[in-house]
């Protein structure tokens, strides 16, 4: 039989429950994983004896495996490869931060630098945007709530984990019930980590956003909205023709109305497709009754065939100071980290070139030589 991860909650609960035995045993399961996923289960004192050959017979501390790590030379960034137990492949980024100094410059820091993890959410993705590797793969599965957040855990043993964003491979809210269940578990003990310290990125499924509030409040939400116009968009996102730009800001406007929150509109600037003042100036009036912070991110190339090349510093500027300016919107340009391992934005694809790779030159033997 196939033995379940014991982060896949709603399993886990459910058995506990038919065995009769109390749940409140749980968190304090997951916190012996947390601190050691290599533990035998009679290594947990003081649980039920029922409970003992339950989880023997039916879970494993952890589903996947961490394959390979590769660090940024830099040592701000970390890519994790991490093997599920389908035999499937996964990507994972630490980014590593100092509050004191803003980004991390490498040095060794009482407690270690926070630092922000890029989680996961599918196999792939079926929204096939053009500019990102992982739409190139396709779709080929979704995560279990387990397989999310054992991210988290591998994550955890390398790095001071404080922020989570769901921007790696796949579109999180086309697995709508394993993400929730995954950030309930991530926002409570043993994780505990704030609700407000987690992101979630969306192209812009507008029937999920419409839930997404009442089942996971005080979450920020990110929308890749990329282009001010229904028309670009499609060029660039087959996904827009299904979820049309009028519905998405419809969805947003009531998220916001019911939330409070401030909307995070992510958009990569691609030389010539959306960069223009026009577009500027459509984006800057779309968005004016809206509380939002624009992000500009520049194009990560995903491979020399690509069709798109990031803006010029000058554009990316001028676009800045028209959306700021004219139309008062807070914008930021994202700094890019990761590049050398292909670690950044957008970048994230499993080939068979990469997983001989990982196991031919970064084998995973001591945990502890990864600790920053
Ligand atoms: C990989 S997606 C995952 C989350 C979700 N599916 C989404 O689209 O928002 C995370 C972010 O990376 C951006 N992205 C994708 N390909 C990129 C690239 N080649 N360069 C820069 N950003 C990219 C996406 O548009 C999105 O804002
Ligand atoms: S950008 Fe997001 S939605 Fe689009 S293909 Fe990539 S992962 Fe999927």
């Amino acid at each position: 039989m196939a033995y379940r991860s014991i982060f896949d909650a709603s399993a886990l609960r459910t058995e506990f429950e038919n065995a009769g035995i109390n749940p409140q045993f749980i968190p304090l399961i997951w916190k012996k994983v947390l601190q050691n996923p290599n533990c035998k289960w009679e290594e947990i004192l003081s649980l039920p004896a029922a409970a003992y050959s339950l989880l023997n017979s039916k879970f494993v501390p952890l589903s996947s495996t961490l394959h390979s790590v590769a660090h940024s030379t830099d040592a701000v960034t970390s890519k994790l490869l991490v093997k599920l137990k389908s035999g499937a492949f996964v990507e994972a980024v630490i980014m590593r931060y100092d509050s004191r100094k803003g980004q991390y410059d490498g040095k060794p820091r009482p407690g270690g630098p926070r630092s922000t993890l890029c989680v996961s959410s599918q196999v792939g993705c079926k929204m096939g945007c053009k500019f990102c590797a992982t739409g190139s793969m396709g779709f080929k599965s979704n995560l279990s709530t387990g397989e999310i957040v054992e991210q988290l855990v591998h994550a955890s043993r390398i790095s001071n984990i404080r922020n989570i964003v769901f921007m790696g491979m796949g579109e999180p809210l086309n697995n709508y019930s394993a993400l929730v269940e995954a950030i309930r578990m991530m926002t409570t003990f043993p994780f505990q980590l704030s609700p407000k310290k987690i992101t979630v990125s969306t192209v812009g499924i507008v029937h999920a956003i419409n839930k997404l509030h009442h089942d996971l409040p005080n979450l920020n939400l990110a929308v890749s909205l990329h282009a001010p116009v229904q028309d670009i968009r499609c060029q660039i996102m087959p996904a827009a023709r299904a979820f049309p730009l009028e519905k998405l800001m419809d969805a947003l406007h009531l998220y916001q109305k019911n939330s409070q929150q401030k909307i995070f509109i992510e958009y990569i600037m691609l030389d010539g497709v959306n960069d223009d003042e026009l577009q500027a100036q459509q984006l800057g009036k779309l968005l004016e009754t809206l509380e939002v912070v624009v992000n500009l991110i520049p194009f990560n190339p995903i491979g020399s065939t690509s069709q798109f090349r990031t803006s010029s510093e000058a554009k990316v500027k001028y676009f800045q100071k028209v959306l700021r300016e004219k139309y008062n919107i807070r914008t930021t340009v994202r700094k890019e980290m990761g590049q050398d391992i292909n670690g950044a934005c957008g970048q994230l694809v499993v080939s068979e070139q990469d997983k001989l790779l990982a196991t031919s030159t970064a084998p995973l033997t001591d945990i502890e030589d990864l600790r920053f």
